[in-house]
């Protein structure tokens, strides 16, 4: 990607502050002119008093210097602030624009992408756009018209003695276009390092009790130095290359001076030039190498920032799976009705289907085991009623209409997903439990946890409902439960339950059948299991096949007496 490609991809999120932008450059051009003016005052300074030994020309030039230097402050802090401050709201506005995409991603994605490195693109990669899109921006408005107002000074003071200068300009662009590349290759290598450092390290310490039983700290330690190794080389390089491109720069500017030096002795051995001029010339280029220098420097900093720019690229070129319809079905008094019509799915990229020909209805109420063989696809069936996926054939509906038809966001409204992991927040259980209806009353989240059997735990914590949640204080049991509470509290008509003994001793098992059958009353329940101890409190118990098809295992009397049998 070109810094220009980079540019536009990211230009239009600018929308609505490039007032701030614009005022920002009015700033610099303001402290620009005052720095001019100040110089053009310390040459008058020089010629009139210093030379002259004359105190009484000292005083007028030196106070409208003071003036025009503590204005410049004033208008140099002002834009200084600005421009910081526009810079970090565009960088708070890029990580929610991108967030707020991953967001819509489906699971696929992030079984793909290591978390770790997605945490650093939202983060570093991220700023190092900023970098490009705003800061860069103004950085080059502002330095371009820097060197046209200190190149007029220059040329207006002495046009000969300019010239010289002026001739290094080219050197200058050349050195730039010269580093431009390895230090490009090198700021992608860092970057990309930096995410899998984030990558082990946010996976070893998810997994550090496993680390320490098995012994795995030497080898968790060399993963994490081979990664810190590659960013290592890559950052090193990269700033061996910045220095050397410094250091010649700085060669080049002080033959430029030189130069000049030599050929303003001469012209005032000619009597064509007063000292005052010289010194002004002098300090007018002490003023023009640093923004000329800082345009190559920032040709440097926005290529480094393209390689971000394509991390994050990647990012938002993911399409979400499912989009809402142009004009979604309404969703009102939901029966619960949910019909799996001949469905097919294949996982973006996967060789095998997942699910093919897959029948199965669920009427209203009805509390359905579903059971089958590992990677038999039965949590696949609950993604495709959540609509994480489209089906690749075949229809599934809820009461008579096809998912694709409702928005998404009203379909997963009605119904509840119980994942197989328990996942709780950092947050108070009461923040917990109402997760999913953040408007529920303290009354109606004690109720909630009443029936989930959870309430009885929750009131032995040191501060009740208000208790930060730390998951190593709860057994898998009572996690379980308060998971619980939040689907109850939920209140969906449908509920789909993913392995909810999974991981649990047969006393924790034991402890969540009165608040699992609590909460699959009067309301479509699909609870995917292997356990089959669960399948007596089941209206019916479906089992999968391996070629994913569904078939209903026999009921006696509408209740399955003895599932394992009978499977
Ligand atoms: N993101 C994915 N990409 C590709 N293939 C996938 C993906 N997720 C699951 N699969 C595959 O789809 C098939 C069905 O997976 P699924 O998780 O639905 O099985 P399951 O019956 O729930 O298994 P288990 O009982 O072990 O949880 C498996 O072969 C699995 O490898």
């Amino acid at each position: 990607m070109t810094i220009r490609q980079a540019f536009a991809r990211f230009w239009p999120l600018t929308r609505g502050d490039r007032r701030w932008y614009v005022l920002v450059c009015v700033c610099v051009i303001a402290a620009a002119v005052c720095e001019t003016v100040a110089i053009l005052l310390f040459g008058h300074l020089t010629d009139h008093a210093l030379e002259q030994g004359s105190l009484a020309a000292f005083w007028h030039p030196a106070t409208a210097w003071l003036g025009v230097a503590i204005l410049g402050a004033i208008i140099g802090y002002l834009g200084n602030s600005l421009a910081f401050w526009s810079g970090e709201r565009f960088v708070r506005r890029l990580r929610a624009h991108v967030f707020g995409h991953v967001q819509e991603l489906p699971p696929d994605f992030f079984q793909r992408h290591r978390r770790g490195d997605l945490v650093e693109r939202l983060s570093g990669d991220v700023e190092a756009i900023e970098q490009l899109v705003v800061s860069s921006a103004i950085g080059v408005v502002s330095a371009v018209f820097r060197i046209v107002l200190f190149s007029a000074a220059a040329i207006w003071l002495c046009w000969d003695l300019a010239l010289v200068t002026f001739a290094l300009a080219p050197l200058l662009w050349l050195a730039a276009k010269i580093f431009t590349g390895p230090i490009r290759r090198f700021a992608r290598s860092e970057r990309v390092a930096d995410g899998a450092i984030t990558s082990v390290l946010e996976e070893s310490l998810g997994t550090i009790e496993l680390t320490q039983a098995y012994n795995r700290k030497p080898a968790e330690e060399t993963r994490l130095d081979r990664e810190a190794g590659a960013w290592m080389r890559a950052s090193v390089s990269g700033a061996r290359r910045s220095e050397l491109y410094e250091q010649v720069v700085e060669v080049l500017e002080t033959l430029c001076v030189l130069g000049v030096i030599g050929l303003g002795v001469w012209e005032i051995s000619q009597g064509r030039m007063t000292l005052g001029a010289l010194l002004s010339f002098a300090a007018f280029l002490g003023y023009l190498y640093p923004p000329l220098r800082s345009l190559g420097e920032l040709n440097l900093t926005a290529t480094a920032a393209t390689a971000a720019t394509e991390r994050l690229a990647e990012i938002l070129s993911a399409a979400p799976s499912v989009t809402d319809p142009e004009h979604p079905v309404e969703l009102e008094h939901v029966r619960g009705r949910v019909e799996f019509d001949r469905v097919g799915f294949h996982y973006p990229g996967a060789g095998t289907p997942a699910l093919t020909g897959f029948d199965l209805t669920v009427e209203p109420g009805e509390f359905v085991v579903l059971t089958g063989p590992s990677g038999v696809g039965k949590s696949t069936i609950a993604k495709l009623l959540l609509r994480f996926y489209d089906p690749t054939s075949g229809q599934v509906r809820l009461d008579g209409v096809p998912l694709s038809s409702f928005a998404v966001r009203r379909l997963r409204e009605s119904i509840t997903l119980l994942p197989q992991q328990t996942l709780v927040l950092r947050d108070t259980i009461r923040a917990n439990v109402a997760y999913g209806r953040p408007d529920a009353t303290d009354e109606e989240v004690v109720e909630a946890a009443r029936s989930a059997a959870a309430d009885e735990f929750i009131t032995t914590l040191p501060e009740g409902y208000d208790t930060v949640l730390d998951p190593s204080m709860l057994s898998g049991g009572q996690l379980k439960r308060l998971t619980f509470a939040r689907a109850l509290l939920r209140d969906t008509p449908v509920l789909v339950l993913d392995e909810p003994t999974a991981g649990l001793d047969a006393a924790s098992a034991h402890q969540i059948i009165t608040p699992l059958r609590a909460l699959a009353r009067n309301r479509t329940t699909i609870l995917i299991t292997h356990d089959l101890s669960l399948a007596q409190y089941a209206d019916r118990v479906v089992a999968l096949s391996g070629t994913g098809s569904g078939s209903d295992a026999p009921r006696v009397g509408g209740r399955l007496l003895s599932a394992a049998r009978e499977l």
